[in-house]
């Protein structure tokens, strides 16, 4: 199905952007010479932390380079989350957690791995949700400053970040799909 032919490694500094040479076979059978681009970067996680008793999510707010180039946010609310760099997606994520929150917690449920942008990027991210309470604020939060994060922690009702993905204030895919399966799994609890 796939003949790998060459590939040359384009900029091996961040991530490594390599481009490939190869031959897909087609569904009639035929082979097809190609050329794609790969960004790898490693994989990452992603967590939603939700607090059952006041019904509320801790959110994130920084700014993201490739999204004001492409879009002139000044910053974008996320879903907490990290590259693994070589680490177990459980551990990283609850370290991640920890870095850009300020929050600890007890239960941490891997749900699904998600290709982001499969067409160009390599990575997946582990998504994962979590339950938090006022007691589980452990440390500042705020991210690496020295790595140039300043991240700002929002805690935001559940019912107010579903009206903001319809009003365009989250658009980030990760948090959108995390927002989502929770409200889902609320509403199954319900009927
Ligand atoms: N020098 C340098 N540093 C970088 C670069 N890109 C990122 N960094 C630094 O690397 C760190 C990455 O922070 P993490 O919290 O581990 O990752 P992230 O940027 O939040 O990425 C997460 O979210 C992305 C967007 O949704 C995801 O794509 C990714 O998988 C991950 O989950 C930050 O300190 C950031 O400043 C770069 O091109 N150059
Ligand atoms: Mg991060």
């Amino acid at each position: 199905m796939f003949r790998p032919i060459s590939s040359e490694v384009l900029s091996d500094n961040w991530g490594i952007l390599t481009k490939y040479e190869f031959e897909l076979r087609r569904r009639n059978g035929e082979w097809q010479r190609q050329t794609r681009e790969t960004y790898d970067r490693g994989n990452g996680a992603t967590c939603l932390l939700f607090n059952p008793e006041t019904i509320c999510v801790l959110l994130t707010r920084q700014f993201r380079l490739p999204v004001f180039l492409n879009g002139g946010i000044e910053a974008l609310i996320e879903a907490p989350a990290g590259l693994l760099e070589g680490s177990d997606a459980d551990g990283r994520m609850r370290a991640e957690l920890l870095e850009e929150t300020g929050f600890q917690t007890s239960t941490l449920t891997h749900l699904f791995d998600v290709y982001m942008s499969p067409g160009s990027v390599t990575e997946y991210l582990s998504f994962f949700k979590g339950v938090y309470s006022a007691s589980d604020k452990v440390a500042n939060g705020g991210g690496k400053s020295d790595e140039g994060e300043d991240i700002e922690v929002l805690e935001v009702p559940l019912s107010e970040a579903m009206k903001m993905i319809e009003s365009g204030d989250i658009r980030d895919a990760k948090t959108i799909i995390l927002l989502q399966h929770l409200m889902i799994e609320i509403l199954q609890k319900k009927s």
